[in-house]
Order: structure tokens, then C-alpha cells, then sequence
């Protein structure tokens, strides 16, 4: 049996207007890739030569998410144990692994796994939940050695760009594709079925680090270019997604100012829930008046005004239902000052911040704006006490390739 290798890479993500109220239906949300920030993944699967305990071996290196990197072994006679596999064509489509199973997994990897640190655990969960479920069938995955790289040095890992989906995204991708016999020569966008169950994938991996996303940032993570999204209830309490994936009219270019300040998307989006549980009605109407900012830059024509007026309102209701921090308040400051308004982008409360740069907002200013925010720190009270973070900025275009996949 010869090794097959798949390489797949998945770019990272900005939301323009919608984030947390796409959560709730039906409001709509925008978002568009960022595909120069990419994760890529790296699988080869070959015939186990059959180790002391006579099965193949599950090997994993996750290679920027921590300095020095974090890597797992396990056999893969354990990981099948778990009965992670699952079909995505099946109906109704992927179960949920729920609380149970999740912590399963966590036990593995810790106690067989040889990872220590609770925290160091938390990657592998979706990474074990991926490799079971899409190579889980007994008689595949008992016959292998299975070797995982992820890269991740273009994308920071929770800031806001969707690093939890660009990760779940591109491994799926490279799963899926060593399931089949591995990529054929340069890397390719997929076809419409493989984006559509690489997708399915790429949620089901969200979903175990975030609980119950809303599945925007796979989406535009897999399909790449611009995502117009808004989630609909069924009867009975059941739900669905409806997505429409665009390219953008006009080239817009974006300026991405990361404040480094840690925030945790899972923890944010709970805080958001208790507080429109206790507050219905207010709530409700927030979220309407985030979806209306998306319909109307969606409708177009937006002038410098409009998009400095949508930009201001979208991050005073953001502030106001709890997601901004005082260090993505010094961005939305400090661009003001040249007459360009930012907001904050993915779950907030830290992470990074977004100015969509009108094409009337002249070269000269583009990098004023972009110098003065490269200029900023923060200082204050985090989790460990008192800390300073200085800032980066990147300068980019919205849009671009979503998934590809290929061997080399
Ligand atoms: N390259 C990676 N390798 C492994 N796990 C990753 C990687 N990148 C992100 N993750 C997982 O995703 C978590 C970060 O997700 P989080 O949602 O907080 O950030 P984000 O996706 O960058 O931001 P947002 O959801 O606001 O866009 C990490 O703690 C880790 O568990
Ligand atoms: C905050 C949120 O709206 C976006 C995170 O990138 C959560 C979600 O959509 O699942």
C-alpha cells in the first residue's frame, strides 16, 4: 500500500457586519476570506507496520498554535474505541458529538496522548473528532499510520479571523481527500460536492470548540470570496443555514488591526445569550438594527459617509451588547481622526479590529491610518495581571481563494 498524501489550505476570515446577531434568525450577516491568511494542513496516511501492540499510530503536530509547537501520539486501535465515524451523507446529516463523547476524546489525549496542560488539549479535541470521524471505519484506519501538520503562522490563532474555522476547514479538506486517495498535482479549489461536505466537516469541527456557531466563518472559510448568511428556524425547533456566496463588485481593501488582547469566542457568545435571556424584547431589536447594516451594504452604493455611519453605528451596538474592549475602542479612536471609522470584527472582546477602506479614502490617508494604528499599544489589567500588547496591522484585500486542495 503506497502513502497518500493530501495538503489542503483554508484562509482565514473578517466579518463585516452581522457577528453575533447571525447567531440569532433570521438576521443576516457579511463576511469575506482573507485569503493571504491561510492555514494549511498536511496529512499522509501509509500501511502500519504494526507496532508492539500490533496497530497503526495517529501522529499530530500542531505546528504555530503554541511556541515550540504541540504534537500528540495515539494509537489508532484507541481512537477507533471512540466510535467517532459518521457518514455525512447520511440523513439528517452529522449528529453533534455532544458533551459525552467530547470528553472522551479530551480523556484520550490527555491520558494516552501524553499532553499534559488542559489548554494544550483543547486543539486536538477537533483534530481526534476529525481523523475518527472522516477516517474512523475500522477497516481503514485499524491498517494505517496516520501523520497530521498544521501550519498556521499567516493566521493568528484566536483573534477574531476565524482561525478555529480555517483550521477545522482546512483539515477536513485533507482528510476527505487522503479518504479518496489523496489530491492530484497542484493545489485546486474543490468541486461543488467536495466544498459542500468539506464544509459540513468544517462545522462539525466548529462546533466542538464553539458549542453552537453559526457556521459563517466555515462557510466563507471553505467557499472563499464574499458570504451573505442568516440562519432559519424550522418547525419543531430545528434549524438550517441559507447562504449565498458572491464576488465582491469592486475590490474592497480592508485594514486589520490586531490588538492581541486574548478573548475567547465560545465565552462571548454565552455572555451574549444570557444577556438577550434576560432582555428579550432590547436585544431582538439590536440584532435587527445589525442585520438592517448588512442588507443595506449588501443593497450597495453606500458613499463614504454612509459606510463611516453604518461602520460607527455597527461598533456602538457591538459596545453595547457587551463584545468590545477598551483596546479595540483606542482603533475605532485613532482612525477616526482620519475621518475613517472601525469597528470590531469576529466574536470581539479583544482580537482584532476592521476599517473597510472606501474607495474614496485617497492612498496618502490609507497609510496614515495604517501607520498610526501600527503605533498603538495597550496596557491594562489582563488575566495575568498588569500587561502591555502593541499592536499590527495588515493591510488586505476582502475576498479571494477559499479552500484548495492538492498533493505534492
Ligand atoms: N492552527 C490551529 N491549530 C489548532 N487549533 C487551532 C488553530 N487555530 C485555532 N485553533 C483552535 O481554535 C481556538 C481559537 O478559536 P477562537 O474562535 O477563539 O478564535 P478565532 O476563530 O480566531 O476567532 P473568531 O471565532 O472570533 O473569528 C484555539 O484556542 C484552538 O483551539
Ligand atoms: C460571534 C460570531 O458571530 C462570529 C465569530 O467569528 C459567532 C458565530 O457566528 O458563530
Amino acid at each position: 500500500m503506497d502513502t497518500i498524501k493530501a495538503v489542503s489550505s483554508a484562509p482565514g476570515k473578517t466579518i463585516l457586519f452581522g457577528e453575533h446577531s447571525v447567531v440569532y434568525s433570521p438576521n443576516v450577516a457579511v463576511a469575506t476570506a482573507l485569503s493571504s491568511l491561510r492555514i494549511r494542513s498536511v496529512v499522509e496516511a501509509s500501511q502500519a507496520g504494526g507496532d508492539r501492540n500490533g496497530g497503526g499510530m495517529i501522529e499530530a503536530n500542531l505546528r504555530d498554535v503554541k511556541e515550540g509547537g504541540l504534537g500528540c501520539r495515539l494509537r489508532c486501535c484507541d481512537v477507533l474505541e471512540l466510535e467517532l465515524w459518521a457518514d455525512e451523507e447520511a440523513e439528517g446529516g452529522l449528529v453533534p458529538l455532544g458533551e459525552e463523547k467530547i470528553s472522551q476524546i479530551r480523556k484520550l489525549v490527555k491520558e494516552k496522548g501524553g499532553v499534559g496542560e488542559e489548554e494544550d488539549v483543547t486543539p486536538l479535541v477537533p483534530l481526534v473528532a476529525l481523523v475518527g470521524g472522516v477516517l474512523g471505519k475500522k477497516e481503514w484506519l485499524e491498517r494505517r499510520n496516520v501523520k497530521i501538520t498544521v501550519h498556521s503562522k499567516s493566521l493568528p490563532v484566536g483573534s477574531g479571523l476565524g482561525s478555529s474555522a480555517a483550521f477545522c476547514v482546512s483539515l477536513s479538506a485533507a482528510l476527505l481527500s487522503v479518504r479518496e486517495g489523496g489530491g492530484e498535482g497542484v493545489e485546486a479549489v474543490p468541486g461543488r460536492e467536495e466544498l459542500e461536505k468539506i464544509n459540513t466537516w468544517g462545522y462539525h469541527g466548529e462546533s466542538i470548540i464553539h458549542g453552537a456557531p453559526s457556521g459563517i466563518d466555515n462557510t466563507v472559510s471553505t467557499y472563499g470570496g464574499c458570504v451573505k448568511m442568516r440562519r432559519v428556524l424550522h418547525e419543531g425547533g430545528a434549524g438550517s443555514t441559507e447562504k449565498e456566496i458572491f464576488k465582491l463588485e469592486e475590490p474592497i481593501e480592508v485594514l486589520i488591526t490586531n490588538t492581541f488582547v486574548p478573548k475567547s469566542t465560545k465565552g462571548l457568545v454565552a455572555g451574549v445569550r444570557r444577556r438577550w435571556e434576560g432582555e428579550r424584547g432590547v436585544y431582538e431589536a439590536i440584532f435587527k438594527a445589525m442585520s438592517e447594516i448588512s442588507e443595506s451594504f449588501l443593497r450597495g452604493g453606500w458613499t463614504l459617509e454612509g459606510m463611516n455611519e453604518n461602520v460607527r453605528v455597527a461598533q456602538g451596538l457591538l459596545r453595547t451588547i457587551g463584545v468590545s474592549h477598551p483596546a479595540l475602542e483606542m482603533v475605532v479612536e485613532t482612525s477616526r481622526v482620519y475621518g475613517v471609522e472601525s469597528k470590531l470584527t469576529g466574536a470581539g472582546g479583544g482580537g482584532c479590529a476592521i476599517s473597510i477602506l472606501h474607495k474614496k479614502v485617497d492612498e496618502e490617508t490609507r497609510q496614515k491610518v495604517e501607520k498610526a494604528m501600527g503605533g498603538l499599544a495597550w496596557e491594562g489589567e489582563g488575566e495575568g495581571g498588569r500587561e502591555r500588547r502593541t499592536f499590527e496591522v495588515v493591510r488586505t484585500e476582502a475576498g479571494g481563494r477559499g479552500v484548495t486542495v492538492g498533493s505534492w
